[in-house]
């Protein structure tokens, strides 16, 4: 699915207007009965809802919405804030719609504003796609005001003063939304964690704009959802045996996080390797033998640290490396040797990405190698920087992809996938349970065993992520995201590549 731009939004409904031959007041009104059509399942018409309406058209769709619940029995306020003498065509149309008991509050000043009280629900309306600038003056106080009520806000298309693609600039007041309903396809501002406290709980909702308009644009961004990774997904032949399924390598593990090496092991074979063999130093034999007896062990001539390689590497598909390693110097002279003498794909992880981001050396035979990483937040930063803000990380992260040739998967509530092309792909699975040690290990391995059964990199990223965060939605049900650990997350692996072959009941 794509992200568009708020310019590119606005063409898409210029286009629709034009081509499918509906009016701008009938698309406002798919809109608007969209947006109810969500509410009313949220909320009870018991329940008393002030609409806040803006001069464009989000103030249009806040009308039109007021008019839907009023109809629907709710006890609706509308209320027009600020000067609308210049307020859009379709404003107008609403506005005249309402009907004679639906009388608007005019709100010239802050204090035309009620309290509310905490039971009280706030449709907010104030701003859409066309914000042209930060949020201040009666606006600002408004929304200073709706914030601090206590009321459950819910916010058309985009919580009003939020720019929908670039850094809101400081002054600007926000919408600290509970609940975003969206028009056709998410904004790239909801899938930021910089903007979790202002967007809340989001959910786009279809509103009929031109699927071929959407398919021509050009996007850099997609959200990858279930239908995209079925697509490439690669059902099992009748007459298979594992030599079809790839040999793997991981290299993980240390003195104290042999643990490490398991789940990534475990992991790994759950996603379908045909093959693993785990090298652990010393210390982690017996351990690897026998918490994964389906994987294959080798020894590292060193008791505590990754030291060495095995001697036939090239007869791996594909190597994992990183969770549990550790940073001794033993460990990146093993990691230098790996990049330096392997053509097949590795996956790094962990203490792997921190030996590279910390060395020039290391970081300058990284060209033209098949490699993928999977940092978390912090270790993205060693590899690139210190970074500004959310939309300054993304662009780190295109950059770095390009410039390298690489795949990052930058872990996060919506990890985020760049490619050398340039490209960056936001997951849609996943629950906060996977903030927990271990479940990056996890991750390793799924991607891992995915590129060793001759997924593209691409598909590895997006297919590993999707199927590794809905198996933490699945785990959800049972475990709840309180108690979750990576070894739950690996368990319902198998479940989520089952949702993802077959359909359920
Ligand atoms: N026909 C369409 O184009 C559709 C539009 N839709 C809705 O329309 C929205 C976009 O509408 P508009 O383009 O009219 O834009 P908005 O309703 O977001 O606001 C634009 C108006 O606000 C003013 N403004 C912008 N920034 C301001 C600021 N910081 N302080 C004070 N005033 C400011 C502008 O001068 C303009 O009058 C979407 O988000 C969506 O909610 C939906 O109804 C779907 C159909
Ligand atoms: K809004």
């Amino acid at each position: 699915m794509k992200i568009l731009t708020a310019a590119q939004t606005r063409e898409a409904d210029a286009y629709t207007i034009r081509e499918e031959g509906i009016s701008s007041t009938d698309l406002m009104e798919r809109a608007a009965k969209a947006f109810t059509g969500w509410f009313e399942n949220k909320f009870q018409p018991s329940e008393e809802v002030h609409v806040f309406c803006g001069p464009g058209n989000n103030g249009g769709d806040g009308l039109a919405a007021a008019r839907l619940l009023h109809e629907r029995k709710y006890k609706v306020q509308p209320y027009i804030v600020g000067d609308v003498s210049k307020a859009s065509d379709d404003f107008n149309v609403n506005l005249k719609r309402l009907p004679q008991e639906l009388q608007p509050i005019h709100v010239e000043q802050p204090s035309a504003v009620p309290e509310l009280t905490d039971t009280a629900c706030v449709v907010d309306a104030l701003f859409g796609t066309g914000l042209n600038r930060p949020v201040t003056g009666l606006y600002g106080e408004v929304i200073r005001k709706l914030n601090s009520s206590g009321a459950t806000i819910t916010s058309i298309d985009i919580p009003s003063g939020l720019y929908s693609d670039s850094q809101t600039p400081e002054e600007g007041a926000i919408t600290r939304a509970n609940y975003t309903i969206s028009f056709e396809l998410p904004k790239l501002a909801f899938l930021l964690p910089q903007h979790e406290n202002f967007v809340g709980e989001w959910h786009v909702v279809p509103i009929g704009l031109s699927q071929k308009f959407i398919a021509e644009a050009k996007s850099d961004l997609y959200c990858t959802k279930q239908e995209d990774v079925q697509q490439f997904l690669k059902p099992r032949k009748k007459f298979s045996h594992k030599g079809l399924y790839g040999h793997a390598l991981l290299l993980c593990g240390g003195y104290g996080k042999m643990g490490a090496a398991v789940l990534a092991a475990r992991a790994c074979l759950r996603s379908g390797i045909g093959l693993l063999t785990v090298q652990v130093p010393q210390a982690g034999y017996p351990i690897l033998q026998t918490a994964v007896p389906e994987a294959m062990t080798l020894t590292d001539k060193n008791r505590k640290h990754l030291s060495e390689l095995p001697l036939e590497i090239d007869k791996f598909d594909v190597i994992g490396i990183g969770p549990g390693i550790g940073t001794e110097r033993v460990t990146k002279t093993a990691i230098g040797q790996l990049l330096a003498t392997t053509s097949h794909p590795i996956v790094l992880d962990a203490d792997a990405i921190n030996i590279v981001g910390a060395s020039e050396k290391l970081k300058a035979q990284l060209f033209k190698k098949k490699l993928i990483f999977t940092p978390h937040p912090k270790e993205f930063e060693r590899l690139v920087g210190k970074v500004k803000n959310d939309y300054d990380r993304m662009q780190h992260l295109r950059e770095f992809c390009q410039e390298y040739g690489c795949y990052v998967a930058l872990k996060g509530s919506h990890t985020a996938i760049g490619t050398p092309e340039g490209k960056v792909h936001f997951n849609t699975t996943g629950n906060a349970g996977l903030a927990t040690g271990g479940t990056g290990d996890a991750l390793t391995g799924v991607i891992t065993a995915l590129v060793g059964q001759k997924y593209t990199l691409e598909e590895a990223c997006r297919l590993g992520v999707f199927v590794h965060g809905l198996a933490a939605d699945l785990a959800l049900q049972t475990v709840g995201d309180i108690a979750m650990t990576a070894s739950d997350v690996i368990d319902h692996l198998p479940r989520a590549f089952l949702h993802l072959t077959q359909p359920l009941p």
